[in-house]
């Protein structure tokens, strides 16, 4: 299987390539030259089996250049006891006999970004091999809160690589930003930017396209790749739970083989819903993809419209993984939904670039109507959520997944449609303890890791371990920079 830029179909390379660049050299994203097809059998041949088997083999549809044997290796390693704290790695739970949550927060960072970032560092050593690259790869990472700290989690002390996480000033959880400070591993760093997920994320595809950084680099012995969504192998292993959740469902009698379900995901940088696309696109039996987002509603604007629109005010929120109005990964979907079109996506991306907005044509349109609903939920909205499931369904839930579900309520009011619902949860409330704590009626006592225990006294559901264990943690990291110093940055880190 062939990889393609979305921007110039004439570049192809094979997978390991690809999970090695991270990011086309054009700017475009490498995507599959084709979506392999699943059918019943073989989801019944995966229901069954560990989510480590399933991983393995639906991800071997795709990455073609590794063996079966490499690929369930790295799932047991990447899934593990001593990584994720349920032995279904990624549990569905059930609510009412329509409504189901998806729960992918069970990792070692307590966010759903572990479900791939445990996975990706064992894809690209591998690749490192397969090329025969010798040069030191160093992982740039733009990060809204979650993705940071689980990229550097997969990624500390991997021979051959080094990772720098870039987040916004203010922009992420007290939580989140111990998890990152407190980092432990000889090759990682972190630094804040003045400014926001948007900038950070802007200045990294900046310093991957500057040629003269990458030649710089390579005469140190660097070359750079991507942890964030834009690359590939940080997509698969996400198509690979919803496929899991599906049978989990059949296996326990929630569902029949071949009946349709729904998605509902939060989703910023569109990563985690374009995995669920994927896995619709391959046969799942998928009805629609509900696009879950905060009070940065450019994407329910978008599903909408057709007109993608970032000139509007960024807000800063309590989902704050999702305050991002740049989503790259919808230039995946565009890729797919044109027919493969990369004269067209590209000039989708210059028009962003050089206006901040596009319109997609009517049969994208007509196909986005078709597969998808997009809703947003404001602060009050999402607060709303977390108290109604605390003290009606007695589960407590973070921010992001309050967003999801609200939105699901929203769709079902709008449409009537009352196909099985599976919701995805992305984090651990404890992630976000101020504003759990305050939507289920406590009153925080500061706002950083003391309050894990406050909401553990308040609730009574455990602390994951490792959050736990930040308390009194000292912080390795107090580097910040403004946008234009990104690239001096990178240049110190790789001396
Ligand atoms: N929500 C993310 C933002 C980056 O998204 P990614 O999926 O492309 O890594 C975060 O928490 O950092």
């Amino acid at each position: 299987m062939k990889y393609l830029s979305t921007r110039d179909r004439s570049v192809h390379m094979e997978s390991a390539q690809a999970i090695e660049m991270g990011l086309s050299r054009d700017g475009g994203l490498l995507t599959p030259e084709r979506i392999p097809q699943i059918d019943q059998t073989f989801l019944e041949s995966l229901v069954g089996v560990r989510y480590q088997e399933r991983a393995a083999r639906v991800m071997g549809l795709y990455l073609t250049d590794y063996t079966e044997a490499e690929l369930l290796t790295f799932a047991e390693n990447a899934y593990g006891p001593e990584k994720f704290d349920t032995e279904a790695v990624a549990p569905v739970r059930t609510l009412d006999d329509a409504t189901h949550c998806l729960e992918l927060w069970h990792g070692p960072t307590s966010a759903f970004k572990d479900m791939a970032l445990q996975m990706l560092p064992q894809l690209l050593s591998a690749a490192l091999k397969k090329t025969g690259e010798d040069k030191t790869a160093c992982i740039l990472v733009a990060t809204s809160g979650d993705t940071g700290k689980a990229a550097m989690e997969g990624f500390a002390d991997v021979p051959q690589t080094k990772i720098l996480v870039f987040y916004p000033k203010d922009g992420v959880s007290k939580v989140q930003e111990a998890q990152m400070v407190t980092q432990e591993g000889k090759n990682v760093g972190v630094c804040a930017v003045v400014g926001n997920f948007d900038d950070a994320q802007a200045g990294v595809k900046r310093i991957f396209s500057d040629e003269k950084m990458r030649q710089t680099l390579a005469e140190r012995g660097y070359f750079l790749s991507s942890a964030n969504s834009i690359n590939w192998g940080r997509i698969l292993p996400q198509v690979v739970y919803y496929i899991s959740a599906y049978c989990d469902l059949v296996r326990d009698g929630k569902l029949n083989m071949g009946e349709k379900v729904n998605f509902c995901v939060p989703t910023g940088n569109f990563g985690d819903i374009l995995a669920a696309y994927y896995a619709k696109r391959m046969g799942l039996p998928v009805e629609r993809l509900i696009c879950a987002s905060n009070r940065n509603d450019v994407l329910t604007d978008f599903l909408r419209t057709g007109i993608y629109d970032r000139n509007r005010p960024f807000h800063t929120t309590m989902s704050p993984s999702m305050d991002i109005l740049v989503s790259s990964n919808l230039e995946r979907l565009l890729f797919d939904l044109s027919g493969e079109n990369d004269a067209e996506v590209r000039s989708y991306m210059e028009s962003l670039t050089k206006e901040g907005r596009y319109e997609v044509s009517d049969s994208i349109k007509a196909a986005l109507r078709e597969q998808y609903w997009g809703g947003f939920c404001d602060e009050a909205g999402t607060a709303d959520a977390i108290a109604d499931f605390y003290h009606h369904k007695g589960y407590l839930i973070d921010t992001h997944t309050a967003v999801a579900a609200h939105v699901m309520e929203q769709y079902r009011a709008a449409t009537g449609d009352r196909t099985p619902t599976v919701f995805v949860s992305t984090a651990s409330p404890y992630k976000f303890c101020n504003h759990v704590l305050a939507a289920i009626g406590g009153t925080p006592k500061g706002d950083g890791v003391e309050l894990l225990d406050q909401l553990h006294s308040a609730t009574g559901v455990p602390v994951p371990r490792r959050l736990a264990a930040l308390k009194g943690k000292e912080r390795r990291f107090h580097l910040d920079c403004e946008k234009a110093g990104m690239d001096g940055v990178v240049l110190d880190f790789l001396r």
